[in-house]
């Protein structure tokens, strides 16, 4: 894997369609939109008069459709899309979604945007009752658990798979006669409905892809909530009442893109409000300009900015063709300076004070490389200031972070973080600050956010993962 890829993995994109010409296509436009949310691997399923054909595989959606045939082939007038980033399972062309099934008596596609928590444990036990699964992901479970429902239609067999399996997970299951969506108990991930011109109904992971098909947004799927689109329009059902919105803080802070809305919350202005709080929970004395670091804390940046009457620069740019390339510099390449990704604005910086705002640390190579770079360039001084709590607990709702030692936030003190970065002060926004920033409108705990990397509270129980988080947990003990 290049080094110079992301260190914080995004959590897949889906993107449904029906009842349009050019169904494929849509998806395609609607899919890169969403690129950001998964570069591992791509797909799409068209339905042509209740004929599934699904091609999908590794990389960015342009590899995957690598002429204007192989979409334009794809006729039919619904489909469904994915772009990948694996939690479960690992990189392997069976588990790029949509995954197809084919029956005697029909066909099933399904996309998910998600992680399941007891997939690991529904699996052993289909399989121990002679189930044989096609592929690693944990996103599979919903299709054995489908067609095993003794139910005898297909909306009440959903709705007791639904039940069946905990966890985070968006999925579009696409049949040869309708498309369902739904959502988990929580809705850790977000998902929206939208429509298009001729009427026909969209479903996808945000409003950013809306946006790019022209479709109008009708309304955000709820926790708990089944929908169903078929030839006679849309129904909004339900498959559980135990419900409590605790959608991924991380989704505003970092993963979704800033022209998308949440809940109602546009994600840049959110983004814009977790970096004013920053400049009043942390201040900086002195400091000549803020900067941000490409792309996704830019926000935050202006935010911080405009709070602290301070000027907003460019002090670093990013090379917009970085996530592809696959030849990365050696270490010792690295240590003389060599860097592919991020450079510094020399003419900006040289002999300022600066106030360096990012949105997250996870690792911290690039909190590293950033101050690094810009003292290099002649930085006065590099004032740290994250629009984020530190990131001290793994998520198993669909971050790719499962492991706490994998997080420097979980192993070194604010301190020891300041002096491994270089940098001459470090600070965080709040927890709370991030809750009163998003600001969404609900009674649900946390104003509706699930902050459980920030403050290890999670809102569910956590099945297969539990055991494997108390190791975790224990061995950080032991080494602090
Ligand atoms: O501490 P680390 O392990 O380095 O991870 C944190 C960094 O990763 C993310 O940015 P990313 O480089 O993914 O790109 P983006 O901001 O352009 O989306 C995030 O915004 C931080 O900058
Ligand atoms: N990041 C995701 O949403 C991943 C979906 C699914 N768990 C997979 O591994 O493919
Ligand atoms: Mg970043």
């Amino acid at each position: 894997m290049p080094s110079e890829v992301k260190s914080l993995n995004e959590e897949c994109g889906i993107f449904g369609v029906w009842g349009t010409p050019d169904a494929a296509k849509l998806t395609y436009i609607g899919l890169f939109a969403l690129q950001h949310r998964g570069q591992e691997g791509a797909g799409i399923t068209v339905n042509n008069e209740g004929h599934l054909t699904t091609k999908r595989g590794f990389g960015l959606l342009t590899d995957v459709f690598d002429s204007p045939n192989a979409v334009d082939e794809m006729t039919g007038q619904a489909a469904i899309g994915h772009v990948r980033y694996s939690t479960a399972g690992s990189n392997l062309l069976e588990n790029i979604q949509p995954l197809p099934f084919n029956f005697s008596d029909t066909q099933f596609a399904l996309a998910h945007n998600g992680n399941l928590t007891n997939a690991i444990s529904i699996r052993k036990n289909l399989e121990d009752r002679g189930a044989i699964y096609h592929s690693s992901s944990d996103t599979e479970n919903l299709m054995h658990l489908i067609r095993l429902s003794q139910e005898d239609n297909l909306d009440d067999q959903m709705k007791e798979a639904l039940n069946i399996i905990k966890g985070g997970f968006a999925y579009l299951v696409m049949t040869k006669d309708r498309l369902y969506a739904a959502l988990d108990p929580n809705g850790f991930r977000p998902l929206v409905v939208g429509q298009l011109p001729n009427g026909a109904y969209v479903v996808c992971s945000e409003t950013c892809a809306l946006d790019a098909v022209g479709a109008e947004f009708k309304f955000d799927v709820q926790p708990g909530q089944l929908i169903k689109i078929d030839a006679s329009g849309i129904t909004v059902d339900k498959y559980t009442d135990d419900t409590q919105l605790a959608i991924c803080s991380m989704e505003f802070i970092y993963f979704a893109r800033p022209d998308s809305d949440i809940y109602g919350v546009n994600v840049h202005s959110a983004r814009k409000r977790m970096g004013a709080r920053l400049a009043q929970e942390q201040p900086v004395e002195n400091a000549d300009m803020v900067i941000g670091v490409p792309n996704s804390s830019l926000s935050a940046a202006m935010g911080y900015a405009e709070e602290s009457g301070l000027p907003y620069e460019m002090g670093l740019v990013k090379n917009q063709y970085s996530a592809r390339t696959f030849i990365e510099p050696t270490q010792a390449l690295r240590e003389q300076g060599v860097n592919m990704k991020l450079s510094a604005v020399k003419g900006v910086v040289r002999g300022k004070n600066l106030v360096l705002v990012d949105d997250s640390i996870v690792r911290g190579t690039t909190s590293r490389r950033i101050v690094k770079l810009l003292k290099d360039a002649g930085a006065a001084s590099v004032h740290l200031r994250i629009a984020s709590p530190p990131l001290r607990y793994p998520c198993f709702y669909g971050i790719d972070i499962q492991h706490v030692r994998e997080l420097i936030a979980a192993n070194k003190t604010i301190e020891q973080m300041r002096e491994i970065f270089g940098a001459d002060s470090l600070g965080f926004l709040s927890v709370q600050g991030v809750i009163d920033s998003v600001n969404l409108k609900t009674d649900a705990p946390n104003k509706g956010l699930c902050v459980a990397y920030f403050d290890g509270k999670y809102p569910t129980p956590l099945y297969d993962y539990e055991e494997e988080y108390d190791r975790d947990q224990a061995q950080l003990q032991s080494m602090r």
